[in-house]
């Protein structure tokens, strides 16, 4: 629920993949500070599906510098209320460092199990490799979550003395019977996640960024052929590029969840080409349009 502000504004309710100590929350809390009211989800897609007239914000992990795509996220932006009731509006970027997080006392050698979201366990595979071989990775909706398991008397049968968790270092301050065995275990120094902020309609009022605003706008389309297309082949994917002929920075691609083998959708990022270019909306129309016309599907799904 909206929550009131001291000059009487009513701050917007935005929804994270929680616990508190996600990296989604330290990203959520970089941008939003306190200007909006904070509301956890177990994960991304009940984060996804929080949108409402009460909830018009929410904030999705989209892609990892390291690991590539987040496919929940992905798999989430082919539903139909993409480009009606939620649009992304925004985008945010968090540097990532993991650490290797224990109960007190565990050390590495007990260790037989480790925990956490798929994106960590993704990007930590040479540490993992190098000093927990035969560890088996268990995935979990989120690395502070993975970390919250490590304090329950048994975790689906598995010794919590025997596992750990792989999330970021605020989390032995939040839960002080935890420590850090080891820190900064990513494959890369460099390594950035990008969230996707989603809002409930195209209008939804979102705080300014206490930085400097983007520059550059952003659009994401999503492309497919219709279910009738699928009979002619080949189905010439460039053929619906050309006719975007937009400026496009990242190309993702998932199967349809059509029952159609082999059905893809695109997902299609596009970026101003010059700096606030008044035209660039429209241009993003029309190709929209001119990919219907070669006889493709395509829907905004934001514009920020
Ligand atoms: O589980 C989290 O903390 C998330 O926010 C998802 C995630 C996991 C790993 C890197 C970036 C985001």
């Amino acid at each position: 629920m909206a929550e009131p502000q001291i000059d009487g504004q009513e701050k917007p309710t935005l929804a994270f993949l929680g616990p508190v100590g996600t990296y989604s929350h330290q990203a959520a809390y970089d941008r939003f500070g306190s200007t909006v009211t904070y509301s956890e989800r177990q994960t991304i897609t009940d984060v996804f599906h929080a949108l409402s007239p009460s909830v018009p914000l929410a904030l999705i992990p989209q892609e990892n510098s390291i690991h590539g795509a987040v496919i929940d996220t992905y798999d989430l932006l082919r539903s139909p209320c993409m480009g009606k009731t939620s649009f992304v509006r925004g985008d945010v970027v968090l540097s990532i460092k993991h650490s290797l997080v224990v109960r007190k006392g565990v050390r590495l050698g007990e260790i037989q199990h480790v925990l956490s979201h798929e994106q960590a366990l993704g990007q930590c595979r040479a540490f993992l490799r190098e000093h927990l071989p035969t560890a088996s990775l268990v995935p979990y909706a989120s690395t502070a979550g993975a970390a919250r398991a490590l304090l329950s008397p048994s975790i689906d049968g598995l010794d919590p003395l025997k596992c750990a968790a792989i999330c970021s270092r605020v989390i032995v301050s939040i839960l002080p019977e935890l420590e850090i065995l080891e820190e900064g275990i990513q494959d890369n120094n460099v390594n950035y996640t990008r969230f996707y902020l989603l809002a409930y309609s195209d209008h939804t009022a979102i705080p300014p960024p206490s930085t400097a605003p983007p520059t550059q706008r952003h659009a994401l389309v999503r492309i497919s052929y219709p279910p009738g297309a699928m009979a002619e082949k080949p189905r010439n994917q460039t053929r619906l590029l050309n006719a975007l002929d937009l400026y496009v920075i990242r190309l993702d691609r998932r199967p349809s969840p059509l029952p159609i083998p082999f059905h893809d959708v695109y997902f299609v990022e596009v970026e101003e080409e010059t700096m606030t270019d008044p035209s660039w909306t429209n241009q993003v129309m029309r190709g929209i349009q001119r990919v219907s016309k070669q006889g493709g599907e395509a829907n905004l799904l934001g514009m920020w």
